[in-house]
């Protein structure tokens, strides 16, 4: 009690400092110079697309220049940000700060840039680092959060969100979507004859034959223990199966060494197509019903819902 009494004098003692406080507010608010400005206008989000493009506005002002390109490659992604069009003068900045790489800025020109321009652009990109860090660092805190750490491929989380978007996207302008479940067969009694570490080398195998047996639209996730399942856009419900089978035959050649032999593998899929006005989830019961019919009729199968419905 007495200690919070004391606080209170003391602030009502320092109407100064709170005058001071106040200005320095409106002027940090209503800054016309350029660094404090962008400071506060980046310092506002954690879209480095955003960032970017403030950091575009605000150079322009004083340093003017054709093409601005940022590159970056963050948890297995390029990140590539371009502006105008290039001219054949350029300088570039790799972005460097605690020993650690935040991309590469690259500004383009007709004209020559002069030392007055390169240092100005130094001092701007000082002030920008590290908001550039915090949204670099926040791009690949979240891309950690669907990535599944075994495979480095999509986990549960990735793909629930990606087929929310699927669903919303299927059927306009004729877009068929399809979803392959993909569950490797006994995989227990290989765990339980070689161990988890043989078991983990082949659920790693399974995601890179999976991802190599696809094209470029298509997207791989690891959604549960040794299940995999495959997103493909603009594919119907027998292209998918092809897609499935070719799945299956190139996890079957997959073999990891065991100690005595190599150890290999099947797999089951299920395969069901979007229709319209379905929700997420029914779309993937119906392609898991169609996997829960491959393992009952022998595994090392593909079932697509519309053989069972
Ligand atoms: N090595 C390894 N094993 C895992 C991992 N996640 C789950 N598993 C194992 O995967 C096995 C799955 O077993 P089940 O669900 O019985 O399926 P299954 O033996 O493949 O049988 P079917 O699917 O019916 O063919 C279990 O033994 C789990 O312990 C993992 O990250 N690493």
């Amino acid at each position: 009690m007495v200690k919070n009494l004391t606080s209170i004098q003391s602030a009502a003692s320092r109407p100064a400092r709170l005058a001071a406080l106040k200005q320095s507010f409106q002027d940090w608010n209503s800054s016309p110079d350029l660094l404090t400005r962008l400071a506060r206008r980046l310092s506002t989000t954690l879209s480095l697309e955003t960032q970017l493009g403030i950091l575009v506005e605000e150079i322009q002002g004083v340093i003017p220049f054709d093409a601005m390109n940022y590159r970056h490659r963050i948890a297995r992604q390029d990140f590539v940000f371009s502006t105008g069009m290039g001219g054949p003068h350029r300088c570039e900045y790799a972005l460097n700060l605690d020993g650690h790489y935040y991309g590469t800025l690259t500004f383009h020109r007709r004209q020559k840039f002069s030392d007055e321009e390169l240092s100005g652009f130094e001092m701007v990109i000082a002030a920008a680092i590290c908001p550039i860090r915090n949204s670099c660092q926040f791009i690949a805190i979240e891309q950690a959060a669907l990535t599944d750490s075994l495979t480095a491929i999509g986990n549960k989380r990735a793909m629930d969100e990606d087929l929310v978007r699927a669903a919303a996207l299927s059927g306009r302008h004729g877009t068929e979507w399809s979803l392959v479940l993909c569950d490797l067969d006994h995989f227990k009694q290989i765990n339980d004859s070689h161990g988890h570490v043989v078991g983990d080398h082949i659920l790693a195998r399974t995601a890179e034959q999976l991802e190599r047996s696809i094209r470029t639209s298509d997207t791989v996730y690891r959604f549960g223990g040794e299940e995999f399942a495959i997103l493909l856009p603009h594919t119907s419900l027998e292209e998918a199966r092809e897609v499935a089978d070719r799945a299956r035959d190139a996890i079957s050649r997959i073999r990891v060494d065991g100690g005595d032999e190599p150890v290999g593998v099947t797999a089951s899929c299920g395969v069901a197509v979007h229709l319209s006005d379905e929700n997420p989830e029914q779309w993937l019961i119906r392609a898991d019903e169609a996997l829960y019919r491959a393992k009952a009729q022998g595994r090392n199968c593909t079932r697509t819902f519309a053989m069972i419905s």
